[in-house]
């Protein structure tokens, strides 16, 4: 950490644990838990993924402590472009879906969903494609493809016009086979890098070994925005950042960061409030024809109330608070 770690009574004192509805089912989950942090210059997130074990979620932690204990960093622009996130649905689903967002630019497509196959990819991409005809559009498979299988199935799916595939295969060295593959038949779709930066210990290995076009990178997994700006700062590819489907506090934090990076040339995926059908505040932080306003948030004191789970919840979070705590206090 950059700064001194305030004393874990002081935090446990102002935590307060939410969990908010979603409208879809997205990751697995139709839930999304965080323990939300008040400190001296506001509210921090931390919401590392339940499956995530102490060593992984202390970064999430160190990055909610920074956004509650540290200015937000000087912005060099005052919104932040974003994508639309379209979940796995069936193709009959999208139009309703993506009406939830105000006029998107772009648009991110899930893909390769684990039980499902590339016919209902194609039909998802396509339906995409025929109601917003102008739109920039991107898929992420999560890693959900073979090698073989991500080369044919982008090939396929490049006939709607991509803007990029995100991690389609795991790995590194995955993901620059992927990309020489489809070089090698004449089909020049950009590679991003997300899982391979997000879960490797070194997340610049992918610039340096020129594995993908660009990163994929998000604030609580890697640190916190005074880390994520150093790692900016070093990657030779272009980043985009994207969000770890925070509640509107930690969308405020990665678009505080989207806002002091130098360069922004791609549309970050913030706009994941929409998925919600409950957030901490009276005003979430939402979209408005694809930009995200740059702003503190401020959680509403019955929100929280409300969307309080049951006690056993509240108390794993507070347990993996200490752990996480215990984790970076050794550092
Ligand atoms: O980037 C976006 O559009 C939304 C965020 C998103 O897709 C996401 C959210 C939570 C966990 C993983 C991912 C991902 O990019 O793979
Ligand atoms: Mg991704």
């Amino acid at each position: 950490m950059s700064f001194e770690l305030p004393p874990l009574e002081e935090l446990l004192a102002h935590s307060h644990v939410v969990r908010l509805p979603m409208r879809v089912k997205f990751r697995g989950v139709t839930q999304r838990e965080a323990l939300l942090i008040e400190g001296p210059e506001g509210w921090g997130e931390f919401s590392a993924f339940t499956e995530y074990g102490a060593a992984e979620a202390a970064r999430w932690l160190a990055a909610g402590i920074e956004a509650a204990y540290q200015p937000f960093p000087e912005p060099l622009r005052t919104s932040i472009p974003v994508n639309a996130t379209l979940p796995a649905v069936a193709a009959k689903d999208v139009g309703a879906v993506l009406e939830r967002y105000d006029a998107p630019h772009t648009i991110k497509i899930k893909v390769a969903e684990q039980g499902q196959g590339l016919d209902e990819d194609l039909a998802r991409v396509a339906e995409t494609r025929r109601l917003y005809p102008q739109a920039a559009l991107r898929v992420d498979a999560n890693m959900g493809w073979d090698i073989t299988q991500a080369v044919s199935a982008l090939k396929a799916l490049s006939e709607y016009d991509l803007q990029y595939a995100e991690q389609p295969v795991p790995g590194i060295t995955g993901l620059a086979e992927v990309r020489e593959q489809l070089r090698n038949a004449g089909n020049p779709l950009k590679i991003a890098a997300d899982e391979a930066v997000r879960k490797h210990t070194d997340p610049l290995e992918v610039s340096r070994l020129g594995a993908a076009d660009l990163m994929v990178i998000k604030a609580q997994p890697l640190g916190g925005i005074s880390a994520v700006l150093d790692i900016a700062k070093h990657a030779e590819l272009d980043v985009v950042v994207s969000s770890a489907l925070d509640t509107s506090v930690g969308l405020a934090q990665a678009a505080a960061l989207a806002s002091a990076l130098p360069a922004l040339p791609y549309a970050c995926g913030l706009s994941t409030g929409t998925l919600f059908s409950e957030d901490v505040c009276a005003e979430p932080l939402l979209a408005t024809a694809g930009y995200l306003p740059v702003r503190r948030i401020e959680p509403d004191h019955q929100k929280l109330e409300s969307l309080r789970p049951e006690e056993a919840r509240v108390g794993w979070w507070r347990q993996r608070l200490e752990s996480c705590y215990a984790e970076l206090a050794r550092e």
